[in-house]
């Protein structure tokens, strides 16, 4: 079953396209892997998923509703959650506080309170849950960021770049999360970091300039010629 899908997604900024004509579908239970060269349109495609980037034309679907017109808040709702590049952790309040903000959409009382330890036990995230959530280095505020995300049991989960700023050993720890996390839920990851691409990803999406230059598992991506030459820089 399809999850997610676009049909003709395109964005231009001021004449410049962004993303063009994008047909995307996303089957439930996958870990989809979005990658492409600086400046492909990545976070442009996932904003406009999301609800943050109004498309200069086509649709976007969710488990088979036009969500195309939703706004964001009502996207969440229906189980998207993501975490972005520019992290949106509440910075004078603590890492409790920041989790237990995203569990009360769904959670009242004492629940919120368990499934906060739960979701900050999940990503790892070893800081006393007192702490102020901008104290936290910027690797850490992206875990605080996926808890927050975890805490809303999504449907859809779509990471921007949750490696940047993680030091080697929370990266391992990060690709076993990825796998464990697609038990429950399908995943689309916004990912610069290849090995923890090829490692989690069941299938790839390449972005160049705005389309899809390819698409496909690991292995048929690291064969393709043209993502070479287009994302690698050797063709
Ligand atoms: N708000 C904006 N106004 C004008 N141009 C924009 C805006 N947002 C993005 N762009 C341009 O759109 C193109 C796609 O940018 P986008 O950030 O989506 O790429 P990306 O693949 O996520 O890049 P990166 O890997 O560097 O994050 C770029 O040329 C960028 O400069």
């Amino acid at each position: 079953m399809t999850l997610l899908a676009t049909r003709g997604l395109s964005k231009q900024f001021a004449g410049l396209h962004a993303v063009e004509d994008v047909d995307f579908d996303l089957p439930k239970g996958q870990v989809r892997a979005l990658i492409g060269p600086n400046g492909a349109g990545k976070t442009t495609f996932v904003g406009m998923l999301c609800g943050r980037i109004e498309p200069s034309a086509g649709t976007v679907r969710f488990d088979d509703h036009d969500i195309s017109a939703l706004p964001a808040h009502k996207r969440i709702n229906l189980g998207m959650a993501y975490t972005f590049q520019i992290t949106s952790v509440f910075a004078n309040l603590t890492i409790a506080e920041n989790v237990a903000l995203a569990a009360r959409r769904r959670l009242r009382g004492a629940e919120v309170e368990s499934a906060v330890a739960e979701a900050l036990a999940h990503v790892g995230l070893r800081e006393p849950p007192d702490r102020a959530a901008g104290d936290l280095s910027y690797g850490h505020q992206r875990l605080l960021e996926i808890a927050m995300g975890l805490v809303q049991k999504p449907r859809l989960l779509i990471l921007d770049e949750p490696t940047q700023g993680l030091a080697d050993s929370e990266i391992e720890a990060f690709k076993a999360l990825i796998r464990e996390l697609s038990a429950s839920a399908t995943i689309l990851l916004i990912e610069h970091n290849m090995a923890v691409v090829m490692e989690t990803a069941d299938r790839i999406t390449v972005l160049n300039f705005g389309q899809v230059l390819a698409e496909g598992t690991p292995a048929e991506i690291r064969a393709d010629r043209a993502v070479q030459a287009a994302y690698l820089g050797t063709g």
